[in-house]
């Protein structure tokens, strides 16, 4: 039975925009006040935005590759031009240039383990240098990178839609999915990679319904995925993560579907913590473990999940009040081995992670 899905429920995650005066600003949602209220932060400073990555309120690989192109684009239309326009036309861009590294850096910073966030940072400074090359004014070269994340918008919702297409085939008809964290729409600028399958066979009528791991200790899937699936229309049940075994030992699990932060050239993926735990139990179960994330999240850089580097965060995410001789350690992600992975769906094609590196090599050439 197709599902009447109301993905015109789900708000846009992140968005630069221009205010009454033309100035650039960046709207986002802040996901830290969700469920309870969907506020929507906008802001012209680009030191604002890696606060807001810092803080977590705008996560997730995707939104955090547009939300680091955004600071950069920021950063230009605003004190990097008005820098560099003080200091006079000779040496202008090059000033400019200049001063972009170390804000590109600390953009790049803000959050080790997705490495969508350096690729976008990267991105809007390779455009910058380009367009300075060629002789354009700071002015114009902002003027630039606004367009530049504009269409990262775009191209994120493609590639997310693409993704869902290629990942509904590996859903059967009514599948009951277990996921874990929030892969979805607001982990990106529109739709979401694993969720966005979900989305794609949801409206195929395959998806009976949709078990959300909470995931401790943020609660990504108990605040955001369950928030998100429920306006979306898609029947969804939140358990908490040590009830993941239970439920696939009960028979109630089809298929668990994930995201990613990133995944090194042999396929090991990087994903919020936990969803190791939950590829073990997939596998002892039987139960097919599918990752889904754009090809901006594969890092060919890195031979194995080993040497993706582990954000650790703040204690008192685990424990807010402190107990007197107790440590905490907090790693935000944990590393599934390849041989845990069924497939792996991008936008590009769906892959056994051992295909990978040759499948990716050859589509990039
Ligand atoms: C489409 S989002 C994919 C991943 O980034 C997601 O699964 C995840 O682990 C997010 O972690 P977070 O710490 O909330 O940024």
């Amino acid at each position: 039975m197709e599902r009447t899905l109301h993905l015109e429920n789900l708000p846009r995650t992140i968005e630069l925009e221009r205010d009454g005066d033309g100035r650039a600003r960046l709207a986002y949602i802040d996901q830290r006040r969700l469920p309870d209220e969907l506020v929507f932060e906008r802001t012209g400073d680009w030191r604002a935005v890696v606060d807001a990555v810092k803080a977590l309120a705008v996560r997730g690989a995707p939104a955090l590759g547009i939300a680091g192109a955004a600071a950069v684009a920021l950063w230009a239309g605003n004190a990097g031009t008005a820098r560099a326009v003080a200091r006079g036309c000779a040496g202008a861009g090059e000033f400019f240039l200049e001063e972009l590294e170390p804000v590109a850096a600390e953009t790049a910073d803000a959050r080790p383990t997705a490495v969508n966030l350096a690729w976008g940072v990267r991105r809007a400074v390779a455009l910058a240098r380009d367009l300075v090359a060629s002789g354009a004014a700071p002015g114009e070269a902002a003027d630039a990178l606004y367009d530049e994340v504009k269409r990262m918008e775009t191209e994120d919702e493609a590639v997310n839609r693409a993704i869902g297409d290629r990942g509904a085939e590996l859903i059967a008809p009514g599948s009951r999915i277990l996921t874990h964290c929030n892969a979805g729409s607001l982990g990106t600028a529109f739709f979401g990679t694993a969720l966005g399958i979900v989305y794609a066979a949801a409206a195929q009528g395959k998806v009976e319904r949709v078990f959300a791991d909470e995931t401790r200790p943020v609660g990504q899937g108990a605040r955001l995925t369950a928030w998100e699936l429920s306006r979306a229309g898609v029947p969804c049940t939140l358990i908490c993560d040590d009830m993941a075994a239970s439920l696939m030992a009960a028979g109630g699990v089809d298929a668990v579907l994930v995201g990613a932060d990133r995944i090194a050239a042999n396929g090991d993926v990087a994903n919020k913590i936990g969803t190791y735990g939950v590829a073990v139990l997939a596998r002892h179960h039987g139960i097919p473990f599918y990752v889904a994330a754009p090809t901006s999240t594969i890092d060919l850089s890195l031979t194995c999940g080993e040497q993706i580097p582990i954000e650790e965060r703040d204690p008192r995410e685990v424990l807010p009040r402190p107990i007197a001789g107790v440590d905490v350690w907090n790693p935000a992600f944990d590393v599934t081995p390849a041989a845990l992975v069924d497939r792996i769906v991008t936008e590009k094609g769906t892959f056994a992670p051992g295909e990978l590196e040759q499948a990716l090599s050859s589509v990039r050439a």
